[in-house]
């Protein structure tokens, strides 16, 4: 890659600030999910293998309110790094002063801290996502050198992203990318940039306005685009066909109807569906071909769709999949999603790539994870990443 990585910088004896990306699920200061803080390790292990002193900081959640910070702080997150690395992690309870100053100054080499939650800045005129110069200004001069690890935050500018990097550039302090980002890039930049062919993007889920410009980019790269999920039902609209009381988004028809047009046979859809008369996995269901039948919803794919989309995905060499198949949060609605999981899993020759919360949390919970070449931290990043946009965050790290 073109820029510059934490294994190109001299970290020993330096305070090395480090953008990390552990907007993680946390209830009731309960991690849900650990995946992006496991992801960040390798980037703060060499860090401190090599000496340097790791000053990490990330947002977590969306500040809105006070109120919001008791449940959106750091400090669990803080305690699972510290878990995870085996070693102390010093947590600071705030985002910048004395204290913090105070802190990274008792620092020795080897050691890790975390600060608190970046967006607590955005109760004060949103000046991490708005990207006050000032903050960025202010975080550039607590350190030595910038390590940008944070992909799933890229297709942001916050002040902790790109308004550091910028200071810190300007002051003639080096800014790079830690491995995961170096890792990210390589395998969603190798999809979209030089796909082994044959190429399949299979795109589910339910947000169909957000990611139907990703499917129309994708269908100048790929061979072809497997469609489902929820996403089905305004192609199927699109068509002509009924849908039922399934998912759709009205106003995005005509959208479908561009893409089935441009698209033609590179489009692959669902040819039947399970459906059921509510949203609910406690009512009878059954299986049904092409039209959704008046007072039904399709909530998964069908066995028939399944076996097609298996045909047209073995002899992929890569697969690039956003969005569940079905309602796989319900038993009743998850074979589709678990099938080509499944599936893809057995794919030794593909390289698989897996983004978006929802389909990463799938592929873990149904545990076909491990045999997928690279599930990514991104959720909005990866999808912006795979629609060609240059992310912000990227953009603002040094060139080589
Ligand atoms: N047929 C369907 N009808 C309604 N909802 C569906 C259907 N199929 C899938 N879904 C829902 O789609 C949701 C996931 O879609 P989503 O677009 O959020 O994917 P994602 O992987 O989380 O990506 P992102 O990170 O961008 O949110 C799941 O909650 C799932 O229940
Ligand atoms: O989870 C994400 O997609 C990133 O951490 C960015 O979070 P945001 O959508 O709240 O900006
Ligand atoms: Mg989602």
């Amino acid at each position: 890659m073109a820029k510059l990585t934490v294994s190109d910088l001299d970290v020993k004896d330096k305070k090395v600030l480090m953008r990390v990306d552990f907007n993680v699920p946390v209830k009731n200061g309960v991690i849900g999910d650990d995946n992006r803080i496991v992801a960040a390790l390798p980037t703060i292990k060499y860090t401190i293998d090599n000496g340097g002193k790791a000053i990490l900081f990330s947002h977590l959640g969306r500040i809105k309110t006070e109120e919001d910070k008791k449940e959106l702080t750091l400090r669990p997150v803080a305690q699972r790094l510290s878990d995870l690395l085996g070693k102390p992690v010093t947590f600071v309870p705030v985002t910048r002063g004395a204290q913090l100053e105070d802190a990274i100054n008792g620092m020795n080499d080897g050691d890790v801290l975390l600060f608190e939650n970046t967006r607590f800045e955005d109760l004060d005129g949103k000046k991490e996502s708005g990207n006050d110069p000032e903050l960025g200004q202010y975080w550039a001069s607590l350190g030595d050198m910038f390590v940008n690890d944070a992909f799933g935050t890229a297709h942001r500018a916050h002040a902790s992203n790109v308004g550091v990097a910028e200071a810190m550039k300007a002051d003639g302090k080096k800014v790079a990318a830690g491995f995961l980002m170096e890792k990210e890039i390589k395998f969603l930049g190798e999809a979209v940039d030089d796909p082994k062919h044959p190429f399949v993007a299979i795109l589910g889920g339910a947000k169909v306005s957000d990611k139907i410009g990703v499917i129309d980019h994708l269908l100048d790269k790929a061979d072809k685009v497997i469609i489902g999920g929820g996403m089905t039902y305004t192609f199927y609209a699109a068509k002509g066909m009924s849908i039922g009381n399934s998912l759709v988004e009205a106003d995005k028809i005509d959208v479908a109807k561009e893409i089935l047009a441009k698209g033609g046979d590179k489009i692959v859809l669902p040819v039947d569906s399970v459906v059921a008369e509510k949203f609910d996995n406690d009512v009878p269901n059954k299986v049904v071909e092409g039209d959704i039948p008046d007072g039904y919803m399709a909530l998964d794919i069908g066995p028939k769709s399944v076996a097609e989309f298996k045909d047209v995905l073995k002899d992929a060499k890569t697969v690039v999949w956003n969005g569940p198949m079905g309602v796989f949060e319900m038993s009743n609605y998850a074979n589709g999603t678990l099938e080509v999981g499944k599936f893809l899993g057995t794919l030794s020759d593909a390289t698989t790539i897996v983004g978006g919360g929802d389909s990463t949390a799938a592929v873990k919970q149904l545990g076909v994870g491990d045999q997928l070449t690279h599930i990514s931290t991104g959720g909005g990043a990866s999808l912006e990443y795979l629609e060609g946009k240059e992310l912000p965050g990227i953009a603002a790290i040094s060139n080589k």
